[in-house]
């Protein structure tokens, strides 16, 4: 049996501002910084440890991982960042207050936007100066690889062969992973471990800096997740992740 911790980074100022954020490389707030040093305190307290680290190449995530791993006196491990596992990339909607779109948009747009499958946001102007081709921790990509805009199937199809090369091995190798992503992108991880269907995703909403523990089979096929802590205070911060997106009443 393997164990492989999941970890979406701790509050970020553009989730406190309630602004669709995706690419956009905004840092920890306060509470966020305290979410990270908590999700590191936890783990070590259930006697985890990790020999390897995988990241975004955002300073959301990569802080909350360098929090959580000081708190546990393993900011030596080994870490890799890769942009496959940055948040869904949220086109033209960047920077938005979430909202306000619902208000000018109305709640299921929005929710479509948000939640659904297959449906991408509107995406940047390609003369934006926000596209990522313009970002030099990109340059390594190809023209197919930059997205303007993404649903959660492309997603899906960016952070699926991540798993597969690099992650997958590493586990199967034996080593002990903790893998400190984005809502999204971890929503695209998780839909493939639990196979949760097309449907079914839309419901599901990861909160902020709350690890989660998935024990696998030796086909690293889930036997059973649990997010560590106060079962009541993660049901209540999953179901305020679900609520941003409604105009307020
Ligand atoms: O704005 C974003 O990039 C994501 C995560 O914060 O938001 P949502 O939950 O609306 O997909």
């Amino acid at each position: 049996m393997y164990k492989v911790v999941l970890l979406r980074h701790g509050e970020s100022q553009w989730n406190l501002e309630n602004r669709f954020t995706g690419w956009t490389d905004v840092d920890l707030t306060e509470a966020g910084i305290g979410q990270a040093s908590g999700a590191g305190k936890i783990l070590k307290e259930q006697g985890f440890t990790f020999d390897q680290a995988y990241t975004s190449v955002l300073k959301r995530a990569i802080r909350t991982l360098w929090l959580a791993l000081d708190e546990m006196d393993l900011m030596w491990i080994p870490v890799e960042r890769d942009w496959r596992l940055n948040e869904r990339h949220y086109g033209d909607l960047q920077g938005l207050n979430k909202a306000e779109t619902a208000k000018k948009f109305g709640d299921e747009q929005v929710l479509v936007w948000r939640r659904s499958y297959d449906t991408p946001p509107p995406p940047l102007d390609p003369g934006d100066e926000r596209c990522p081709g313009n970002d030099q921790r990109y340059a390594n990509l190809s023209a197919e690889q930059l997205p303007l805009t993404e649903c959660l199937k492309d997603t899906v199809e960016r952070v699926m062969p991540y798993w597969h090369e690099t992650i997958a091995p590493a586990i199967k190798a034996g080593k002990k992973l903790i893998i400190v992503a984005h809502g999204n992108s971890l929503r695209a991880l998780v839909k493939y471990l639990d196979d949760v269907s097309e449907e079914d995703i839309v419901g599901l909403n990861i909160p902020t800096g709350v690890p989660l523990v998935y024990e696998l089979d030796e086909n690293l096929k889930p036997i059973r997740h649990e997010y560590l802590g106060d079962q009541a205070a993660i049901q209540a911060a999953m179901d305020a992740v679900a609520k941003q997106g409604q105009a307020k009443k």
